[in-house]
C-alpha cells in the first residue's frame, strides 16, 4: 500500500488510510494527493480520508444498491492540516513574515524618538530618519510580500480541495449521481472549496501567532506576580466558557448557509437546465422564488454566523477590560498593602493590554475555523459518495472481433427501497450482427444498457461479455469495447469536433470523414461556416434534435466498439437520414454486435434477431416473422406501438 506523510489510520472496519499529501501545485512533480485503501489501489482522488464503495479494477465490485455506510469523517482539522500540509514551507513564510513586519512596526516609535530626542538637542538627525525611511519602506514591502505569500497559500490550498473534489465526482458511481442535485455538488466545488482560503491561512497564522504571543504574555504576567495572574486567568477562563458556548452556534449558522448556497446552486441548475420549458410553462416567479428563497436561506444563516462570531469577538474585548478593571482594583489593594511594588502593578496593567491583541486574533481564528470547518463537512460528504474503481484510459484494440454477451438469470433494482425492475432476465446473443430490444415502455430495456455498461450492479445474476463476469473485467477495457448511444443523444458544450471525438481521441481525420459521412453529417459540416469547430452550445442547443442523434452515433462509431449499444437512436430521425444510418448500422453489424433498443418496424424488421421484454423478464426471442405468430404481445406491439416502417 502506498502511504505518503499525511494522515494515515485505520477505520473501524479495519482498513488502513492515509492520505498522501504531495505537493500538488500545477507543475510540480507530483500532481495528485493519492488517498491509499487497503486491498485497493492507489488513487489521485481526493484528500478526505473516506473512500467508501472503492473497489478493485480487478475483483467484484460492491453492489451499488447497497452502498457501503459511510464512516464517520475525520476532524475538521485533520483534513485542514492535510490540505495545509504541502504548502507548510510556504505557511511558515507566509508567518515569519508578518511576524517581521510586526517586529519592524514596533521599532519605528523607538526610532521617532531618536529622531525627536535629536531634533530637540539639535543633533543630527540624517542617520534617524534615513533608519526611519527604511523601516517605513521595509515595513510596507516585508508586509505586502507576506500577505502575497499567504494568499498564494491560501489559493494553492483551494485549487488542490479543487482538483481532489473533481477527480472524485467524475468518478462518482452512476447510482450516487442519481441521489444528488448536480447544482449542490457544483456549489461545494466551487463555493465550498473558497471558504478553505482563509480558515487555513490567516486564521492558521493568527491562531499561532496569537497563541504564541499570549502564551509569552501569560508567563511574563505569572512571573510579575501570581495573584493577579490568577485574577486574569479567571476572567480569561470565564471568556473562553462563553465562546465556547458561542462555537457550536457558529459552525451550524456557518453549515446552514453553505447548505443553502447548495441548494441555490440545485435550484438555478434546474431553472437553467430547462429554461425553455420553464418560459414555456409560465413557470418563471415560481422557480425565481425557489432561488430567492435559497438566497435569502443563505443570507439570513450568514447574518446568524455573523452575530455570533460578533458576540464572540466582543466577549473578548469586554473580558480584557474586565480584566483590566479587576486588575486594577486586586492590584491597588495589593500595593496598598504593601504585596508589590506599583511599578510592578503599572508593568502588569500593561501585559493586560498586551494581551488584547492575540485574544482578538485568536477569537477570529476559532470564528472563522468554524466557518471553515463547515465548508470541509459539505466538502467531506461529497467525498464519501462512492466511486467507481479508478479506471486508466484503455488501449485501443483495433480489429478486436465482436463482443458475444450473456445475461444469466439478471436481477436487479436500483436501490434498496426501490422495486425490483429486472426479476431474472436471461438471454444470450452470439457475436456480431444486430438485435433488437422491444417491449413496452419501462419493461427494462435502457437498463440492460445501462447494466452492460456497469452504470449499475445487479443485484444478483451474472452478465457475461466475451464468457467472462463482466465485473472481472477491467471497467475501462470493458468500456473501451462498448459505443453507447444514450436515449437522448446528449451533446457536450464545445465544438463539434471536440464531441466526435471525446471517445476517441486518437481517430484520424480519414476515419473522421468516414463517419461524417456514414452519419450524413457531411452536409451539416460543410454548410457550417466553422465546419467541425462550430460550437454547438449548452447540451447542443444549436442542433436540431436529429442532428445531435447523428453526432451521438457517430461518436459512438468513432470508438470502432465491439458492442455497439443504440438506444433508441433513430427515433428522432427523418426519412431519409433514417434510411441512411439504417444502412452504417447494418454496415456496423457486420464487425460489430450491435443491440438497438427499438421503436420503429423499420429497425426491428432488419435485426437478426429481437428480444422482447415485458415487466423485467425476457419473454420471447426470434425474428419478425416468428414472433409475430408466436408471441402476442409482439404482434400487439408491431400493429399498434412501433412507427410505421419507412420503406
Ligand atoms: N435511475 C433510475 N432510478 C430509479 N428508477 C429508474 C431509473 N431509471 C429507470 N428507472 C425505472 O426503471 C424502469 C425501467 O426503465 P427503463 O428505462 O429500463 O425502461 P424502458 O423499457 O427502456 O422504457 P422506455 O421504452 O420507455 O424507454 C422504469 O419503471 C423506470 O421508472
Amino acid at each position: 500500500m502506498e502511504s505518503g506523510p499525511g494522515i494515515s489510520g485505520r477505520r473501524a472496519n479495519g482498513e488502513e488510510l492515509s492520505v498522501d499529501t504531495r505537493n500538488d501545485e500545477p507543475g510540480s512533480a507530483a500532481a495528485a494527493v493519492p488517498v491509499s485503501v487497503s486491498g485497493s489501489v492507489s488513487v489521485p482522488v481526493s484528500v478526505p480520508v473516506s473512500v467508501p464503495g472503492q473497489g478493485s479494477t480487478h475483483g467484484p465490485a460492491p453492489d451499488p444498491g447497497h452502498d457501503p455506510k459511510p464512516d464517520p469523517d475525520p476532524p475538521a482539522w485533520r483534513v485542514l492540516l492535510a490540505y495545509v500540509r504541502p504548502y507548510r514551507l510556504w505557511l511558515l513564510l507566509g508567518g515569519a513574515l508578518s511576524l517581521v513586519t510586526g517586529a519592524t512596526g514596533l521599532i519605528l516609535p523607538l526610532a521617532a524618538r531618536r529622531l525627536i530626542d535629536n531634533l530637540g538637542s539639535h543633533r543630527s538627525i540624517a542617520v534617524e530618519a534615513m533608519l526611519m525611511s527604511l523601516l517605513v519602506v521595509g515595513n510596507a514591502a516585508l508586509g505586502a510580500l507576506g500577505s502575497y505569500v499567504l494568499r498564494r497559500t491560501g489559493e494553492s490550498v483551494v485549487l488542490s480541495a479543487r482538483r481532489n473534489l473533481v477527480s472524485h465526482l467524475l468518478r462518482l458511481r452512476i447510482s450516487a449521481v442519481d441521489r444528488s442535485e448536480p447544482g449542490d455538488l457544483m456549489s461545494r466545488v466551487t463555493a465550498d472549496t473558497t471558504l478553505l482560503h482563509e480558515v487555513t491561512t490567516s486564521s492558521l497564522v493568527g491562531a499561532v501567532t496569537g497563541g504564541l504571543t499570549m502564551l509569552a504574555t501569560l508567563t511574563m504576567m505569572a512571573v510579575l506576580d501570581l495573584v493577579l495572574f490568577g485574577v486574569a486567568l479567571a476572567v480569561l477562563v470565564l471568556a473562553a466558557t462563553v465562546i465556547g458556548l458561542l462555537v457550536p452556534r457558529i459552525h451550524r449558522a456557518g453549515k446552514q448557509a453553505q447548505e443553502s448556497v447548495g441548494r441555490m446552486g440545485a435550484a438555478l441548475e434546474r431553472m437553467l437546465g430547462a429554461l425553455r420549458t420553464v418560459k414555456a410553462s409560465g413557470a418563471e416567479l415560481r422557480e425565481e422564488a425557489a432561488v430567492h428563497e435559497a438566497a435569502e436561506e443563505s443570507w439570513r444563516a450568514s447574518l446568524r454566523s455573523a452575530k455570533w462570531s460578533a458576540v464572540a469577538g466582543n466577549t473578548a474585548g469586554l473580558a480584557s477590560q474586565i480584566a483590566f478593571l479587576t486588575v486594577l482594583a486586586v492590584g491597588g489593594g495589593r500595593v496598598a498593602s504593601g504585596a508589590i511594588h506599583i511599578g510592578t502593578l503599572i508593568a502588569f496593567l500593561m501585559y493586560v493590554f498586551y494581551l488584547m491583541p492575540p485574544v482578538q486574533q485568536l477569537v477570529s481564528a476559532v470564528s472563522e475555523y468554524q466557518v471553515g470547518a463547515a465548508a470541509v463537512a459539505r466538502i467531506q460528504e461529497a467525498h464519501r459518495l462512492p466511486t467507481e474503481p479508478p479506471v486508466l484510459p484503455a488501449p485501443a484494440e483495433p480489429g478486436a472481433p465482436p463482443a458475444g454477451l450473456a445475461f444469466e438469470d439478471v436481477r436487479f433494482r436500483y436501490a434498496p427501497d426501490l422495486p425490483e425492475i429486472h426479476h431474472g432476465v436471461t438471454v444470450t446473443i452470439p457475436p456480431g450482427g444486430m438485435t433488437a430490444f422491444v417491449g413496452p415502455s419501462g419493461a427494462g430495456k435502457t437498463t440492460v444498457f445501462s447494466l452492460i455498461e456497469r452504470f449499475y450492479e445487479p443485484t444478483a445474476g451474472r452478465i457475461l461479455l466475451d464468457g467472462t463476469d463482466i465485473r472481472h473485467w477491467d471497467l475501462a477495457r470493458l468500456r473501451a469495447a462498448i459505443g453507447y448511444v444514450e436515449q437522448d443523444a446528449p451533446v457536450l458544450s464545445g465544438s463539434l469536433r471536440a464531441n466526435l471525438l471525446l471517445g476517441a481521441p486518437d481517430a484520424t481525420d480519414a476515419e473522421l470523414r468516414d463517419v461524417l459521412v456514414a452519419t450524413r453529417l457531411d452536409g451539416l459540416v460543410a454548410r457550417l461556416p466553422q465546419g467541425l469547430e462550430t460550437l454547438v452550445g449548452h447540451r447542443g442547443t444549436k442542433l436540431s434534435g436529429g442532428e445531435r442523434q447523428r453526432v451521438a452515433i457517430a461518436r459512438a462509431l468513432l470508438r470502432r466498439p465491439r458492442l455497439l449499444l443504440l438506444d433508441e437512436a433513430t427515433s428522432q430521425l427523418d426519412a431519409v437520414n433514417e434510411a441512411a444510418l439504417r444502412d452504417t448500422v447494418a454496415d456496423a453489424a457486420r464487425t460489430t454486435t450491435v443491440l438497438v433498443v427499438a421503436h420503429r418496424l423499420s429497425t426491428v424488421t432488419m435485426a437478426d434477431r429481437i428480444v422482447v421484454m415485458d415487466a423485467g423478464v425476457v419473454r420471447a426471442v426470434g425474428t419478425h416473422a416468428e414472433l409475430v405468430s408466436a408471441d402476442p404481445l409482439y404482434a400487439e406491439l408491431a400493429a399498434t406501438q412501433f412507427l410505421a416502417a419507412v420503406d
